[in-house]
């Protein structure tokens, strides 16, 4: 039988959950033919367990916005390879659009993938929109990534800026969705991203909603009410001075050149443009780095003598290191699926420096439990903070746990927020809760912290 209706065009949704300066989307609908909104849950491809809760609420928010225009986003589960192969098959689809990613698992399935769908006779195109510029197009003369930062800003910033946001496209016509085996549909109430037994997320229910209307929102009242004074009260995790951006953005429910020319039509201090600025080093060095997360920068460091100590990373991951400053992050992480990033600094620094933990034991614990994270910006903050990165912290920099307490939150807002048991104390006791000698009911430190920083000192000379 021939099938007479019109071929459509496909976008994947991948991490670009939105319909504004969604070039695959916008380019589709030049295209002319119905468009069939996808998404594809593939194993190889979910993130960690805090984020995979942000994916459903992305899916389902797009899904609203889409259903408002008379469409709908429809979720296939399978490997993206073979899903795909089917829905052209039965969808008699003539292209294929997505933007592109750049994580080394996606970019190798992406281009295995177009291959074949262009040797089946589909066009496929890929756009740009993840990041401020293309990994690289921000290189050295010999096409080899930039390991200083400033170097990479500075190159960065002479490149023309990024491109003006394109709007939502203003009508689609959508294709109907293809009649799929049941094993490769999935329900929004099924397709297995949400915790069940236990329901771990109710913290972060209370603090996020996913959505492109909510990262708008987000955008806007970080502008009106924090901008101005981002970049001195950016460091003091009492004050919630930052733009807590990072989730929309790692979903693309909002893009960074979107942020970028809301920013700077404010006259957003540049200290704001520059942390989106380290958001496109770490992905150049992913980029130039595929095994990030796993290997040392800094040969050097193959040969520290971690520590095996379960107890201590256990302490750690549930806020119960004796340091109120590290515990407040870490029950914070756990609650909401995000950190303060200078807690998260203390944090990392505590268990490489005090704990002298493997810093990669740390990523794998971040990279299960934030809402934000991604394959670059974790490893790349994780290897700044252990001094194993490039334009890295040197180790030999031990931060202290109790001054950067009393430097950062020096009424202890954020420790009684996050650590209720020491709400009590006063201002000045709160930060070292064993030296006041006032009872609670909480733990003494792990570890002493001169002590910790000699044999931190120790284990780093050894190398
Ligand atoms: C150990 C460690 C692990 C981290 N893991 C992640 C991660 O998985 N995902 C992630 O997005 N960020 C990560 N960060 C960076 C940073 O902590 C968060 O981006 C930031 O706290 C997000 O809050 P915000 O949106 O309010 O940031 P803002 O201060 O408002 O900054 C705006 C945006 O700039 C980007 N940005 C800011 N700081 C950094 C940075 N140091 N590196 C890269 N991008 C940055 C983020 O996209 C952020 O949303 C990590 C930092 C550390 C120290």
């Amino acid at each position: 039988m021939v099938n007479l209706a019109p071929a459509p065009t496909i976008v994947w949704f991948r991490e670009d959950f939105r319909i504004a300066d969604n070039m695959a989307l916008l380019e589709a609908e030049k295209r002319g033919q119905p468009t069939l909104c996808i998404v594809i849950l593939d194993d190889a491809h979910l993130p960690g367990a805090a984020a995979r809760w942000w994916l459903h609420g992305a899916i389902r928010s797009l899904d609203e916005t889409l259903r408002g225009m008379g469409g709908a986003l429809h979720v296939f589960r399978g490997a993206a390879r073979a899903v795909l192969a089917e829905i052209v098959r039965k969808t008699g689809a003539g292209a294929v659009f997505w933007n592109r990613r750049y994580d080394p698992a996606g970019r190798e399935a992406d281009t295995a993938i177009k291959a074949d769908l262009r040797a089946r006779g589909l066009t496929v195109r890929s756009f740009p929109g993840a990041l401020l510029h293309e990994p690289w197009s921000v290189c050295t003369r010999s096409v080899a990534p930039y390991k200083i930062f400033t170097a990479f800003w500075r190159a960065a910033c002479a490149l023309p800026a990024p491109f003006p946001p394109h709007p939502a496209p203003e009508r689609l016509v959508f294709a109907p969705p293809p009649p799929m085996p049941d094993s490769l549909i999935t329900r929004h109430e099924q397709d297995g991203l949400l915790p069940r037994h236990p329901d771990w997320a109710g913290g972060l229910r209370d603090m996020w909603s996913p959505g492109e209307e909510e990262a708008g929102d987000q955008l806007s009242d970080f502008l009106r009410h924090d901008g101005a004074g981002y970049a001195t009260a950016r460091d003091f995790p009492g004050d919630e001075a930052t733009s807590r951006l990072s989730p929309f953005l790692r979903f693309g429910h909002v893009s960074p050149a979107q942020v970028w020319h809301a920013a700077t039509r404010k006259a957003c201090p540049d200290k704001f443009l520059m942390e989106l600025g380290w958001r496109d080093f770490a992905w150049s060095l992913l980029f130039f780095n595929p095994d990030l997360a796993t290997r040392n920068l800094r040969p050097e460091f193959d040969a520290m003598p971690w520590r095996h100590d379960p107890g201590g990373l256990a302490a750690w991951q549930r806020g119960q290191t004796g340091y109120p400053l590290v515990d407040a992050g870490m029950r914070e992480l756990w609650h909401t699926g995000w950190m303060h990033n200078r807690v998260r600094m203390v944090a990392a620094s505590f268990l490489v420096k005090h704990l002298l933990i493997d810093w990669r034991e740390g990523e794998r614990w971040f990279a299960d439990t934030l809402v934000d994270h991604d394959p670059a910006s974790n490893p790349m903050n994780w290897q700044w903070n252990a001094g194993t990165g490039v334009d890295a912290a040197p180790y030999f920099r031990v931060m202290n746990p109790i001054l950067q307490s009393r430097k950062f939150d020096p009424h202890g807002v954020y420790i009684r927020r996050w650590v209720p048991e020491l709400a009590h104390l006063s201002d000045d006791a709160i930060h070292a809760p064993w030296e006041s000698g006032a009872t609670h009911p909480y733990p003494a430190p792990i570890v002493d912290h001169r002590a910790a920083r000699e044999r931190a000192l120790a284990a780093w000379k050894m190398i």
